[in-house]
């Protein structure tokens, strides 16, 4: 593409690539000096011009300009960055039905469920933590919300592969970085808000101010979605320009969920509608998946897709990977594993297992708590487990160069009478859960899902992931010789 064509007066060059990291190798490339939190893209010029970079997009003076090279002063590079990028893929999620997702939990549920039910309809793509997937095509991420280069990127390849729709998660972090500024949003969904990424963002207020931008930015025929029942549900859709629908259990709103019933392998939920009423079976769990799966149905209904068509997917939705993954090796007791890895999501889960752990059996919990990220909510899990559990097990989670071990005692400092044991190593915690566990006891995984690495002081470290290691320590020790002691006890 011709530099010209995304840039007033300058010279009629060939661009091949966009560049913000100068130390990536991108022949050809615009380098756009982003200010960042740690640095200044201002500052590494002179790489990136040795990386391939033949313009360089910058807002600040810079120390020295060279004749071979075009120079595009802005006043904003982030969004000079969004609007090429955006155009240099050729506008990709302007031909797409875009679905963003945000909130603290959910973001992955509610994305993947909007997926499956579309899915059905027409070839639909899903960006977030879990995974980039569209058609036959599946890719580690390395953010919820990709950079802006990279989402553009992907969104042009899931044009390409023929997808018509996507379904992307809007993190916080990367809604306040402007990673989605240039996304043509058709549908944005909120979950709730409760405590987490304070470490980033400062207060709850600011952490749901950068929520809030995506429903300020949406364009007015547009469809906002929002929770009624969280306390943030309506504020987040204040002076939205798009058309608002609600959803919720508690309190009146568009999609209503006036009854539903909770099963240890299934939810039933009636919906109301205006006028009509729907009776829905779900193969999803626990009540936060009610709130999830109204959320996603609303989304879709919105777009015109039926509920009657929606129904028979709905029923056999496919396992969302890590999150309330029920462990089913015919082991006599429960094994969940779940991401959770927020006060809320943790209560929740907790409640879940509360649910369906028959009285006198115990509920046996695992958790770690992230190094350098939100140390606050440390001791709130450890209260929480504290009430809801009978034995808990702290480990690691993602220790980077903190010591799992302090993480685990500023977890235990919230609890107060369960009983607990520190096991530093995540697959030895999970095995003494499994050999220490009775028949109709519940083990609950909670924090890492089905992430496939730990972070460590040096980055990702491979990690086969708490599901793949619960079925592996039940065959490898609990259907032994030992474990079928284990089943006398
Ligand atoms: C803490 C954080 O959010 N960091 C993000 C941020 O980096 P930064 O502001 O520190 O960047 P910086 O290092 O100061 O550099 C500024 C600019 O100079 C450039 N640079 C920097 C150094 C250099 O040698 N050369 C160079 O060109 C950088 O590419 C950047 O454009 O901006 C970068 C893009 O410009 C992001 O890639 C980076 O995400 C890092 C990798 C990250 O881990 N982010 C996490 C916290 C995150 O975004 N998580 C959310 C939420 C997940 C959840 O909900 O749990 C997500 O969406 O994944
Ligand atoms: N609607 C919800 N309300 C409260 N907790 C939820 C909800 N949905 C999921 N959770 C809990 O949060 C965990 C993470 O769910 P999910 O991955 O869907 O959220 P997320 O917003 O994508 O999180 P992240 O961006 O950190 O991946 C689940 O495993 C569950 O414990």
């Amino acid at each position: 593409m011709k530099l010209s064509a995304l840039f007033e007066n300058v010279p009629d060059i060939e661009i091949k690539s966009l560049m913000a990291d100068s130390r990536t190798k991108r022949p050809d490339s615009i380098f756009f000096c982003v200010k960042g939190i740690m640095s200044d893209g201002h500052n590494f010029v002179d790489q990136a011009i040795a990386n391939g970079a033949k313009a360089i997009v910058y807002s600040e003076p810079l120390d020295h300009m060279r004749d071979d090279i075009v120079y595009i002063k802005v006043k904003d590079v982030t969004a000079a960055f969004n609007a090429v990028a955006d155009a240099f893929y050729g506008y990709p999620s302007h031909d797409l039905l875009m679905f963003g997702v945000t909130g603290t939990n959910g973001k992955s549920s509610i994305s993947c469920i909007i997926r499956d039910i579309m899915n059905e309809i027409e070839p639909t793509g899903y960006i977030g933590t879990i995974s980039i997937e569209y058609g036959n095509v599946k890719l580690p991420p390395l953010l919820t919300t990709p950079n802006i280069d990279d989402l553009h990127g992907i969104l042009r390849d899931m044009v390409d592969a023929g997808m018509k729709s996507c379904a992307l998660e809007a993190s916080s972090i990367g809604i306040e970085q402007g990673r989605v500024d240039a996304i043509d949003f058709d549908v944005a969904v909120f979950t709730n808000l409760t405590h987490d990424h304070l470490d980033y963002h400062g207060t709850m207020e600011k952490y749901f101010l950068a929520k809030k931008k995506l429903f300020d930015h949406l364009k007015p025929d547009a469809i906002a979605i929002t929770n009624v029942d969280d306390p943030y549900g309506m504020r987040i859709v204040k002076d939205c320009p798009a058309r608002v629908i609600t959803y919720g259990v508690n309190h009146k709103a568009d999609y209503q969920v006036t009854k539903y019933q909770l099963l240890a392998d299934k939810t039933r939920i009636t919906l109301k509608i205006g006028d009509m009423e729907y009776e829905i079976e779900t193969n999803l769990v626990a009540k936060f998946n009610v709130y999830n799966l109204v959320a996603a149905i609303a989304a879709c209904h919105s777009k015109g897709i039926s509920i009657e068509m929606m129904l028979p997917q709905i029923r056999h939705l496919k396992q969302i990977e890590g999150r309330m993954e029920r462990i089913d090796e015919g082991q006599p007791f429960n094994i969940i594993v779940d991401f959770a890895h927020t006060p809320d999501g943790i209560e929740q889960v907790c409640q879940f297992a509360s649910a369906i752990t028959p009285k006198g059996k115990r509920i046996i919990a695992i958790t770690g708590s992230a190094g350098k990220r939100d140390t606050e909510k440390r001791p709130q899990f450890g209260e929480i487990l504290d009430r809801y559990t009978d034995m808990i097990i702290l480990t690691e989670d993602d220790p980077r160069d903190e010591d799992p071990i302090e993480i685990a005692h500023e977890i235990a400092a919230g609890i107060k009478k369960t009983n607990y044991i520190i096991i530093e190593d995540r697959y030895d915690a999970i095995r003494q859960a499994v050999e220490l566990a009775d028949p109709n006891d519940t083990i609950i995984i909670l924090g890492k899902g089905d992430e496939k690495f730990i972070y460590r002081e040096f980055g990702r470290e491979p990690y086969e992931g708490d599901d793949a290691i619960a079925r592996e320590v039940l065959h490898k020790y609990y259907f032994t010789q030992e474990g079928e002691e284990n089943e006398e006890k």
